[in-house]
């Protein structure tokens, strides 16, 4: 049996993987040694029977004996011990959620419904570093997969809605935070259905504009608003998360050499746990809206085409829906009025799933299994 070594397993990522990995069995079938950044020496989980202390995450020598080990830590953790552990000449599987590896040369970025072939060469090749795609990214691709797969799409300009937990779990408790103190600033009046909407709305409006909603984690208001940029600016005038569309999808699809042009806004929004993502697309192609349909259809066994009409797109192409599920519902596809090769498209995926935790998991199985 390998031994893996798990970091990261209690944050919110880890917890979503360590949750999959019970469901799937996962831990049937390694030797699991559970490690802490901050808790060395405390009782680990009984996710694998009998709880065993926890080992030092930056132990080196303790890493070093693992076959495999998964990062849920984040790319400060992996930016320290990464190196170190190679520099030390370990040679085992390195499993990432961090986007800090994502881009080097001797990485895969990790999403087999999509790339598979990538990823058999690389391990055929000795590739032993393997890093989850950005969440939009992946989810992007896995809705988009069978016109990527058939070489259709001439470039796609994804906007982006992106929930509150790609900023983190204390960006969660901080939006619900917000959405309870508007509903508390007007609960009265809402209780009356003679009072005014007006007056209502301006309270609203004051409340969200004032010092009194807690701001620490996003620094602005997100409940009742926006914020149209997640991440750090590039020199292009992109937002680093906008930047990472282009680079990554074409490095999982393995078309880096010339790549399929990815670009849009990304826009952080007040949903929970899916970002969703409104795509132009232009293909290459002239093709029928059911032929494209089936073609996104068969890609793999997550994305469902939801047909262009407004009870199942209001039902079914929505973070409410989609929430705590692998699925990857694609709808509102139809010929745009720019010409007969632009389509619209938009799709909602759970950026704690297959966004992060779920290309992990499998990866690890790829790897027992090859
Ligand atoms: N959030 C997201 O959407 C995505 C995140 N990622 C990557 O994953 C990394 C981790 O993200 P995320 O899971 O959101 O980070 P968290 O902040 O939830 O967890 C990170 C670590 O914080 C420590 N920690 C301290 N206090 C607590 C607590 N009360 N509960 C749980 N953990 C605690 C744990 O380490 P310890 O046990 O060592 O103390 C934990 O592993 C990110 O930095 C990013 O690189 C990738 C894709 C998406
Ligand atoms: N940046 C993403 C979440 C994330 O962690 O992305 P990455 O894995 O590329 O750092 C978001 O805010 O929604």
């Amino acid at each position: 049996m390998k031994k893996v070594g798990l970091v990261g397993w209690r944050g919110m990522v880890g917890s979503v993987l360590m949750h999959r990995m019970m469901e799937e069995n996962d831990f049937a079938f390694i030797d699991a040694t559970f490690f802490t950044t901050s808790q060395a020496g405390q009782l680990g989980p009984e996710f694998v029977g009998a709880a065993k202390p926890l080992l030092d995450a930056n132990d080196t020598t303790a890493l070093s004996e693992m076959d495999v080990i998964i990062s849920c830590q984040g790319g400060d953790y992996t930016n320290s011990v990464y190196p170190k552990l190679r520099d030390s000449d370990w040679s085992g599987y390195w499993i990432d959620a961090a986007s800090a590896l994502r881009m080097s040369s001797d990485s895969i970025i990790v999403l087999d419904p999509v790339n598979n072939d990538v990823i058999t060469q690389g391990l055929e090749q000795g590739v032993k570093t393997f890093v989850g795609g950005n969440c939009t990214v992946s989810l992007m691709l896995l809705a988009l997969g069978g016109l990527f797969e058939k070489d259709l799409i001439e470039w796609v300009s994804p906007m982006t809605y992106q929930a509150a937990s790609g900023a983190g779990a204390r960006n969660m408790r901080e939006l619900i935070t917000q959405m309870g103190e508007i509903h508390g600033s007007v609960a009265s009046q809402l209780n009356d259905p003679s009072s005014a909407i007006l007056e209502i709305d301006k309270i609203v409006a004051n409340k969200i504009k004032s010092d009194d909603l807690p701001t620490d984690q996003f620094g602005v208001p997100l409940a009742g608003s926006l914020i149209p940029w997640i991440d750090v600016p590039m020199e292009s005038g992109q937002s680093k998360e906008e930047w990472k569309a282009q680079v990554e999808a074409n490095k999982i699809l393995g078309s880096s050499k010339s790549p399929i042009p990815i670009d849009g806004l990304c826009v952080r929004i007040g949903a929970m746990r899916c970002h969703s993502q409104a795509m132009t697309i232009k293909l290459k192609a002239d093709l029928p809206v059911n032929e494209i349909e089936r073609i996104l259809a068969s890609h793999n066994d997550w994305v469902k085409v939801i047909p262009n009409n407004r009870e199942q797109t209001a039902k079914e192409l929505t973070p409410v829906n989609v929430t705590g599920t692998l699925d990857i519902p694609v709808g509102r596809i139809r010929k745009l009025a720019m010409g007969p090769e632009y389509i619209s498209a938009f799709t909602v995926g759970d950026q704690l799933l297959w966004g992060a935790a779920e290309p992990l998991r499998r990866m690890l199985r790829i790897i027992l299994s090859s």
